[in-house]
């Protein structure tokens, strides 16, 4: 069965909404049990906070270190992820139970914290078993003193379910509509706020959109054009064949590490987000009149549309160039695009080795901030700041313009950015759009058969709307 992000909260193992019995004292002198799923969350926890790992690298590296698979892995990347993404939250309510301000706790306590609070309000297990197994824990690895601060923390957090605690912590909704959604729903609020201001709506549909981008989301894959038809993929790897592209399939979300399916090994399909599919489709699919042979993707690495773009355009007798300016993303794109008719270049988009009016197409998947894929990256929404989307956007704004030079006159240019927030998305094209006189595509029209595309010309996609990716599309043209 295919994990759809329609719009109620899912895929948490949910607790019954009543508050729990007082969890039991957990005394010193028990001996402490061997819990190796529990310590792999842990040790990854520790990683994302005292080194900026990634979760989803660290994780699935341990498991395998460790030799966990079946359910303890699952169990493992469910608390794991699930503490990670729910940070803000879990503080909240942490931060209401301790004697001392969480800034004064040291760092391993809280992220022990953490995952006895995640245990506690967001999963099925036991108040008892969440506490007592998180106290065992921190016994193990740095002895009784701070297993018996944790264990006091974590009986206080058992006391109450999570409805109960937002009730008590959140901000009034009708005061502060956007505070409110952004804690119950574990986002910080400069990211609900620019969830709101993307949907013009603080009500429902941004409490819609931030519960479906706080759940596990299904894993995607493309199947590669020419190879394999995504009915065939679907069947190979138990998946669904996609609503939306033509390439795409879903898996159930936690059906193990796609990377290890045969179809993907073998190159026959690659892990993509199936916005991503549908904005690379985008480019290909608006008419040109005159020559259509000259591909370009400016930002390729690691090169996932980089593969689409460049099946399509081989099989009509094309080419690609992918520009990428870190050689060792520039070296994934290589790997990626094996057999396929592309050639890398390791180089700045905006200082390309190409001629002016060089490409008939050109795809800027610029760096972004992410802020649309945060249901994937499930530490990525405590890390982003909001200072981080002024330079982002200036390098966005120069990598676009530079693709307006690169493309014929009357080629097209898609940008597109894995994010929602408006000064990314309208802000850059709408900017670059006055200085250069392009045209401005109705892009909902090379989205056939995706519903509620908004009022355009570009395209927004929504996790809640279309269980993608909140991936932003532009289409321009190059005057003649
Ligand atoms: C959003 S990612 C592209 C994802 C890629 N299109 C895909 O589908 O796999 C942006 C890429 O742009 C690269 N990049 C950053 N600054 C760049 C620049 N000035 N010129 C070219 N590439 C750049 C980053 O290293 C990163 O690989």
């Amino acid at each position: 069965m295919t994990e759809r992000n329609h719009g109620g909260r899912q895929q948490r193992p949910s607790r019954p909404r009543r508050p729990h019995p007082p969890a039991r004292r957990v005394g010193p002198r028990r001996p402490p049990q061997e819990d190796p799923t529990r310590q792999v969350a842990l040790d990854v926890l520790r990683a994302v906070r005292e080194r900026d790992a990634y979760a989803n690298l660290v994780l699935p590296k341990l498991l395998r270190e460790r030799k966990l698979s079946g359910r303890d892995a699952a169990l493992a990347t469910e608390l794991t992820y699930g503490a990670a993404r729910a940070q803000g939250l879990l503080d909240a309510v942490l931060g209401a139970c301790a004697d001392r301000p969480l800034s004064e706790v040291d760092g391993p306590f809280l992220d022990a914290m953490r995952l006895g609070a995640y245990q506690l309000l967001r999963t099925r297990i036991p108040s008892h078993a969440a506490v007592a197994s998180t106290v065992d824990l921190v016994r193990a690895n740095h002895g009784s003193g701070p297993a018996g601060f944790v264990n006091a923390v974590l009986r206080k957090v058992s006391e109450r379910d999570e409805a109960a605690w937002m009730a008590e912590l959140a901000p009034e909704a009708e005061q502060d509509p956007v505070g409110h959604q952004a804690l119950v729903n574990a986002h910080p609020k400069w990211i609900a706020q620019a969830f709101a201001d993307a949907l013009a709506d603080k009500g429902e549909g941004l409490a819609a959109a931030l519960r479906a981008d706080d759940a596990r989301p299904a894993v995607h894959l493309a199947a590669r054009p020419g190879e394999v038809t995504s009915e065939e993929l679907a069947a190979i790897t138990g998946g669904d064949v996609a609503p939306y592209s033509p390439y795409g399939v879903h898996l159930e979300a936690g059906a193990g590490d796609p990377g290890d399916l045969e179809p993907v090994r073998e190159k026959l399909a690659a892990v993509q987000d199936e916005g991503s599919q549908l904005c690379a489709l985008a480019l290909t699919r608006v008419p040109l009149t005159g020559t259509d042979e000259r591909w370009l993707d400016l930002c390729a690495g690691p090169g996932g549309k980089a593969v689409l773009l460049a099946a399509l355009a081989g099989l009509q007798g094309g080419t690609l160039d992918a520009v990428e300016k870190a050689p060792h993303r520039a070296d994934l794109i290589r790997s990626a695009t094996q057999g396929l008719p592309v050639t890398v270049h390791v180089a700045d988009g905006r200082e390309t080795p190409f001629q002016p009016g060089t490409f008939d197409r050109v795809l800027v998947d610029a760096p972004c901030t992410g802020l649309g894929a945060l249901r994937r990256r499930p530490e990525a929404r405590w890390r982003r700041q909001p200072s981080d989307v002024a330079d982002l956007t200036k390098l966005q704004r120069e990598l676009l313009l530079s693709a307006l030079e690169l493309v014929r006159p009357g080629g097209v240019v898609a940008y597109v950015v894995c994010s929602p927030h408006l000064r990314e998305t309208v802000g850059v094209t709408s900017d670059v759009v006055r200085r250069t006189g392009a045209e401005q595509i109705d892009t909902r029209e090379y989205f056939p058969g995706v519903p509620e595309l908004g009022k355009g010309p570009a395209v927004q996609l929504w996790p809640h709307l279309h269980g993608t990716d909140a991936m932003f599309c532009a289409l321009l043209r190059r005057p003649n």
